[in-house]
């Protein structure tokens, strides 16, 4: 087994009087898909909040390994965690600029990349060779994940006009474009057709085996968290109460009855 890409030691989240997460630890290794599911107000979004710097918990330690080197994100701010620890994120909700092109909000994602090459400076800007490399390689990766994701026939369309499932792929381009070690995925299959999540499943397979980075996923479809995790953790109320392997979490008795009684889906996806 290699290696944990990311390994969350611990971590606690208190809010005033609210235990949001208690003490919860689990690994997620490069080139796999970790879900993490449960109830709702289990704690998954704090999870990724805590991870991506948008709350400091309060307590433990979230290691990350990989790409440029080991990484304490509690110890770092969310702009650092992006551009250094090399992890990006989706939101619940669609959160592309949907009067930009489908190409813009590609390349827009590569904003700081195209800067750095630039010497932050207007002449860099204007003139400099390795600008205009770097332009062109950005333009390059942008028309790779638009071949990767179906989407080059609608380069020049504002993003907002297309189907929602397709502005759900794009989304993930995008992330995928900032070049990231840790994908962080929260609610990628929700309000998509049977058709629109399988083409997500393969996205996302496709993103672990060829290009080798460590998924994390939110998922509340099971159809999407059976067929495609490597691992799944289960949250009930804060806590981890099941780790493993799909086959083995589905018919774990501890989830069962975390998910009986609630309006989620059934377990067999
Ligand atoms: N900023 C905050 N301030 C206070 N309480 C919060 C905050 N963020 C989350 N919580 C609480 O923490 C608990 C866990 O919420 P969280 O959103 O992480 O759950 P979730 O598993 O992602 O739920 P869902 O599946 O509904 O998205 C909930 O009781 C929630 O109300």
């Amino acid at each position: 087994m290699m290696a944990p890409l990311i390994e969350v030691e611990h971590l606690t989240m208190r809010f005033g009087g609210l235990v949001a997460i208690d003490d919860v630890s689990f690994t997620a290794h490069p080139r796999s898909i970790t879900a993490i599911i449960g109830p709702n107000g289990a704690g998954k979004t704090t999870v990724f909040n805590c991870i991506t710097g948008f709350y400091k918990p309060t307590v433990g330690r979230l290691t990350l390994r990989g790409g440029p080197g080991e990484f304490l994100l509690e110890r770092m701010r969310g702009h650092e965690i992006g551009q250094k620890a090399r992890v990006a994120r989706t939101f619940q909700n669609i959160r592309l600029f949907p009067g930009m092109t489908v190409l813009e909000n590609l390349m827009v994602a590569q904003h700081n990349k195209l800067m750095r090459a630039s010497g932050w400076s207007l002449l860099g800007l204007l003139g400099v060779a390795s600008f205009r490399r770097a332009e062109e390689a950005a333009i390059e990766l942008s028309r790779l994940w638009l071949e990767r994701i179906g989407l080059v026939a609608d380069a020049d369309r504002p993003a907002g006009e297309l189907p929602y499932g397709a502005q759900r792929r794009l989304e993930i381009a995008r992330a995928m474009c900032t070049e990231p070690v840790l994908l962080c995925l929260d609610e990628p299959a929700a309000g998509l057709n049977p058709r629109e999540s399988a083409e997500l499943n393969e996205l996302l397979v496709s993103i672990r085996d060829r290009d080798g980075i460590g998924v994390l996923l939110i998922e509340h479809d099971m159809s999407v968290v059976m067929q495609i995790s490597d691992h799944i953790v289960v949250l009930d109320y804060g806590r981890k109460i099941a780790e493993g392997a799909p086959a083995a979490v589905r018919n774990d008795p501890a989830v069962i009855r975390a998910y009986l009684g609630t309006d989620e889906k059934a377990l067999d996806g």
